[in-house]
């Protein structure tokens, strides 16, 4: 399985997720890598089974306007029949920008690897197990 892990990160929790993330999909076996949105390069998607993507609550439940939605939006064709798993962190919204975000994603046509994982500012220990288990989800 080749799989992108792709991530904006303002402070650097969401990168640290992102960061579990391919380690637990390359202890899976897949051939994974590490992007941010602005580092990859649209033109490969099609070429990738699965996508990990990460992106922390913004503006007002939002995800992040400048680099990360219009990647996202820009990605979203190539997304069908991959399976793909959501992750990043937030601070007081208590989650609700995932869950905009899911609702966003999953009603179209990508296969929903697993739970997403959030974590309120830095990941705990904890979170980075569930970040790890997130990457293997996503590359079976
Ligand atoms: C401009 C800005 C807007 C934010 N908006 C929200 C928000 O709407 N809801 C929320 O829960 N956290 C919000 N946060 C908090 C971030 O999501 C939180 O600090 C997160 O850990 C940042 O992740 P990062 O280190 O990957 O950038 C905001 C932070 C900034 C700087």
């Amino acid at each position: 399985m080749k799989i992108a892990v792709i991530y904006w990160s303002g402070t650097g929790n969401t990168e640290a997720m992102a960061n579990a993330v391919l380690e637990g999909a390359k202890d899976a076996g897949a051939d994974a890598q590490l992007f941010t949105c602005s580092d990859f390069n649209l033109a490969t998607a099609d070429s990738f089974d699965g996508f990990a993507l990460g992106c922390p609550a913004m503006g007002a439940e939002e995800l992040e306007d400048s680099e990360f939605l219009p990647f996202y939006n820009d990605l979203k064709s190539s997304l069908a029949g991959k399976k793909v798993a959501l992750f990043g962190s937030y601070g007081w919204g208590g989650g609700e920008w995932m869950k905009l975000w899911e609702a966003d994603c999953f009603t179209g046509a990508p296969v929903k690897a697993c739970e997403s994982v959030i974590s309120e500012e830095a990941p705990s220990d904890d979170v980075l197990a569930q970040c790890k288990e997130l990457g293997a989800a996503v590359s079976k």
